[in-house]
């Protein structure tokens, strides 16, 4: 028999979550959850509160009532060490000058690896023996080591947005939010994404993925929750036949057409 006990707790737990920022209520009280390994699409339109909903839940800003959970526990600034967070377009250098290796290092900057000796998570993916080669291993895993010793700042936005996923993955976390990384990926970068992703949900980390669009990743979600206004109108399994524009909720207005088929068929992608 399954006691409460069994049941390992989530990895993040955001509960009753009220956000106001220059005097507006953003959220209205959400909640969201992800399990190890579960893979949590966050969609809805522009201006719902995703970013707002990321960012709170990532400690960054506050939230005015109701509670986020970290690893089964109130989130505290070692718990927030596990995460990864690749926040909504910014550059990845910052405007100063640095390889994308040096961008991808600074992320152990800190990191609990670094204090503690922790192994890597992700043997394979970023072997622990050092920082220049973990940062190395983590460009690999993006598909993007041949840019490793590439000026970030003239690298394209869609190259800066791997990179910077890459440095959240240097970290080797437990559960990584990434915001809209799809935004200004090619359709070839967005599979092999696809694949990174699929790695870390077999590792059994958590990922909550803010998007637009599905895409490439409609195999690995295993759960989608839609924000409308700041309030979640539908959470759980993203429906079958989810093609990029088919849940509730997108009402966002930048022209796009679905990305064309590789195969001729309709988006369907071989992944792990
Ligand atoms: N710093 C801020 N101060 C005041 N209002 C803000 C601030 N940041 C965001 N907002 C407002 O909060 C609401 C939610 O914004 P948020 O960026 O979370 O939405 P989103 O769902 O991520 O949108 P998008 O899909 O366009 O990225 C918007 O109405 C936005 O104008």
């Amino acid at each position: 028999m399954t006691t409460p006990t069994d049941v390992p707790p989530s990895l993040v737990e955001a509960r009753d979550v009220r956000v106001s920022l220059q005097g507006t209520e953003i959220l209205h009280g959400v909640s969201l959850t992800a399990a190890h390994g579960e893979v949590v699409a966050l969609m809805g339109g522009n201006g719902s509160g995703k970013s707002t909903f990321v960012r709170t839940m990532v400690g960054a800003i506050p939230a005015a009532s109701g509670t986020v959970r970290l690893f089964g526990a109130a989130a505290t600034p070692q718990s927030r060490a596990r995460l990864g967070y690749v926040p909504q377009r910014i550059t990845a250098s910052g405007g100063v000058a640095a390889t994308a290796l040096e961008v991808v290092m600074s992320g152990l900057l800190g990191s609990r690896d670094e204090r503690t000796g922790l192994g890597a998570r992700l043997r394979g993916l970023v072997p622990p023996r050092d920082a220049r080669e973990r940062a190395h291993a983590a460009l690999r895993s993006v598909g993007i080591e041949d840019l490793a010793a590439r000026d970030c700042a003239r690298l394209s936005g869609g190259q800066q947005q791997r990179v910077l996923i890459a440095r959240a993955l240097v970290r080797d976390p437990d559960l990584l939010f990434l915001d809209e990384p799809m935004a200004g990926v090619d359709l070839e970068s967005q599979v092999q994404f696809a694949h990174t992703i699929g790695h870390l949900k077999e590792h059994g980390v958590g990922v909550v993925i803010v998007l637009h669009e599905i895409g490439p990743l409609a195999r690995l979600i295993d759960r989608a929750v839609i924000l409308e206004q700041g309030c979640v109108t539908f959470d759980g399994p993203p429906p079958k036949d989810l093609g990029v524009h088919a849940l509730p909720g997108h009402d966002h207005e930048h022209p796009h057409e679905d990305p064309p088929a590789p195969d001729g068929g309709t988006l369907g992608l071989e992944l792990p």
